[in-house]
């Protein structure tokens, strides 16, 4: 096999001056909203698409919240398999269009992810194609995982960073010292995992990891409270994209690793960051994203300060723009009304 170029692009480190001026430091925007598949999904999704090419596999399906699936459906047509992605009842109009654009088959079932999960893994049993996992599996983060992250993340050789982890060795070349901290959110724990593997590999494991998410999505905050993972009963925040009810145990198995302070915002934060970050970039982006920004926006960066959790003054930080497909300027408006925001 030739060397496969990876599918997702380097994306632009953006130093946010009116971020900057709200977090009282210099703030950087790491657009992952400028990926081809429209969020991060495609660095961890890409890879795995590619290893099961290799493997020969001949059908791709995909459970998705919508954001995975765009990644799964762009990676099969650009390797010549097809792909069936199945996703909840209420996926919108505009990520189905999408699906069908990319040429993948689109099914809809269940309320929540979890659901269109199960129907997905009875397709790849039934009819022997590769199930490709959203968030939960090592080659998604960019590592085989067995054991513990601290064993396996430092006993394999130093590979070129695939996956999720790409992220953070493209955050290296360009900042050259650590960040004092960096923001993301949380839906069912890849894009941690990833994150996680990635600073390993570059030796900043000691950068502290603010982990957002919104409350009626936030497992990972509720497995870290129970102290094991938990299921949450339903999914109840606007933030669909983060809507997995368990997180991956990989998620929990990082606290041993990073510092990682679990943070969970309101609905009303997150879109709220959503509106202020289109006014403040001109870049629109889903409240499951807005979650992660609201660190910012809410001053919640500053609380964590002023508590002692994180250093008084820090050098920077780094928030990763996730993107997402499930906004445009209409949603936006419907949100804003569902949630009171005039
Ligand atoms: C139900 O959905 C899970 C997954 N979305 C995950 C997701 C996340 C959280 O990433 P994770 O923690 O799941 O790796 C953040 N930001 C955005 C825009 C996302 O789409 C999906 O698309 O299937």
């Amino acid at each position: 096999h030739a060397k496969q170029e990876p599918f997702h692009v380097v994306t632009p480190l953006l130093e946010s001056w009116a971020l900057s001026q709200v977090a009282g430091m210099p703030v950087f925007l790491k657009c992952e909203n400028v990926q081809p598949s429209g969020s991060f999904k495609i660095r961890g999704i890409g890879h795995f698409c590619q290893e099961m090419a290799k493997k020969g596999c001949r059908h791709l399906v995909c459970s998705s919240g919508g954001n995975a699936g765009i990644a799964a459906a762009y990676a099969a047509r650009k390797l010549g398999i097809p792909a069936t992605i199945v996703l909840p009842e209420s996926t919108s109009l505009q990520v189905v269009q999408r699906l069908q654009g990319e040429g993948a088959e689109v099914q809809l079932t269940g309320k929540v992810w979890d659901e269109a999960n199960l129907r997905a893994q009875e397709l790849a049993k039934r009819d022997g194609w590769e199930n490709v996992p959203p968030f939960d599996h090592p080659l998604i983060w960019s590592h085989l995982g067995w054991g513990p992250p601290s064993l396996c993340f430092s006993l394999s050789p130093p590979l070129p960073r695939k996956g999720h982890a790409s992220l953070v060795q493209e955050l290296k070349a360009v900042l050259r010292t650590p960040p004092g901290a960096l923001v993301l959110a949380v839906g069912g724990g890849g894009l941690l995992a990833g994150v996680v593997a990635g600073l390993l590999e570059v030796g900043w494991q000691h950068v502290p990891i603010i982990a957002m998410e919104t409350h009626g999505a936030h497992c990972f905050n509720a497995a870290i409270t129970a102290g094991k993972l938990v299921t949450l009963p339903d999914i109840t925040s606007v933030a669909k994209s983060l809507g997995a009810k368990t997180v991956a145990a990989r998620a929990l198995e990082c606290m041993q690793v990073c510092k990682i302070h679990s943070e969970v915002v309101e609905d009303t934060e997150a879109v709220s960051a959503v509106q202020q970050l289109l006014d403040d970039e001109r870049m629109l982006v889903e409240p499951a994203c807005g979650a992660a920004l609201a660190a910012i926006y809410s001053g919640l960066l500053r609380r964590l300060q002023a508590e002692g959790c994180l250093p008084p003054s820090l050098t920077s930080v780094v928030v990763i723009v996730c993107g997402g497909n499930n906004i445009n300027s209409r949603e936006l408006q419907a949100l804003k009304t569902h949630l009171g925001q005039v």
